[in-house]
């Protein structure tokens, strides 16, 4: 039986007018892995996360969902398919609280056409739980009231909630000190552990050092290489980001894809 990877993007081009974005770019992210999408400012990491969202449509090129090819025509369709995008800005409402937050648009109802409140109350608590989170006191407090660890975390566990298969953590420690950004870091391993793929954009590479199985890196548009992360160093990594070049690694000049 042949093992797909739970995402994979083959060949995509993506334009913006005259503007190549993305040139035929190769991409997989594996159940139960951290997949880290990095590369410099302007390298395409949000244009190709759009992509696989279904906020942008490809030009070229095909997205395979467990070894299917699919269509992604629009965010819902990327939802439908189990692709989860949990943005920088995390799109959480401040005044509503957790349980509120996590099924928001995906409510509960009872037998007597209410929230079925006690069921929301007890699947939020028991995902966090599974999450070994520990960090929120209670999941009826607002979310204004949490710090941003704890707001990402929230963020996270709703995208566990809803069984998503492909999450994608767009910079989840970019406004963080040092204690949350280890305790999201955390939590970015167990929901891979959980068996879910995760992509994590990056341009922090101690978190993507420490947390990546593997490591894809766009270099203007292109996939430079997608490599182990235990095959190379943080100094090839970064000689990657900035000069695209793939000699260093000991793999021939213009590698593309998915390095198993
Ligand atoms: N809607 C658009 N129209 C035209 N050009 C765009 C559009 N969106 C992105 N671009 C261009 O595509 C290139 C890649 O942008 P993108 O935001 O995907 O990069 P990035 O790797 O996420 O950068 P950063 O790390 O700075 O967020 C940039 O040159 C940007 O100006």
């Amino acid at each position: 039986m042949t093992i797909h990877p739970t995402l994979e993007l083959s060949g995509v081009d993506k334009s913006f007018g005259p503007v190549h974005v993305l040139t035929a770019v190769d991409f997989t992210a594996t159940a139960g892995e951290v997949t880290a999408l990095v590369g410099d400012n302007g390298a395409g990491k949000s244009t190709l996360v759009k992509c696989i969202g279904g906020i942008h449509r490809i030009d070229a090129g095909q997205l395979f969902v467990d070894g299917t090819p699919q269509t992604v025509l629009d965010p819902r369709e990327a939802a439908r398919l189990g692709i989860e995008i949990v943005h920088q800005d995390l799109a959480l409402c401040d005044n509503l609280d957790i349980v509120q937050n996590m099924f928001l648009g995906r409510e509960r109802i009872s037998r007597l056409r209410t929230l079925d409140e006690n069921a929301m109350e007890k699947l939020a608590r028991q995902t966090l739980a599974s999450l070994s989170v520990r960090t929120v006191h209670s999941v009826r407090q607002l979310v204004s009231s949490l710090s941003g660890g704890q707001r990402q975390t929230v963020a996270i566990a709703k995208s566990v909630l809803w069984q998503s298969k492909v999450v994608v953590l767009d910079e989840p420690t970019a406004a963080l000190g040092v204690v949350q950004t280890a305790q999201v870091l955390d939590l970015v391993r167990r929901l891979a552990d959980q068996g879910v793929a995760v992509i994590l954009v990056s341009h922090n590479m101690n978190d993507v050092m420490q947390v990546a199985d593997s490591i894809g890196v766009l270099f203007l548009g292109r996939m430079a290489a997608q490599v182990r992360r235990r095959d190379v160093t943080q100094t090839q990594v970064v000689e990657l980001i900035t000069t695209g070049r793939t000699g260093a690694l000991g793999l021939p000049e213009q590698t593309t894809g998915a390095v198993a």
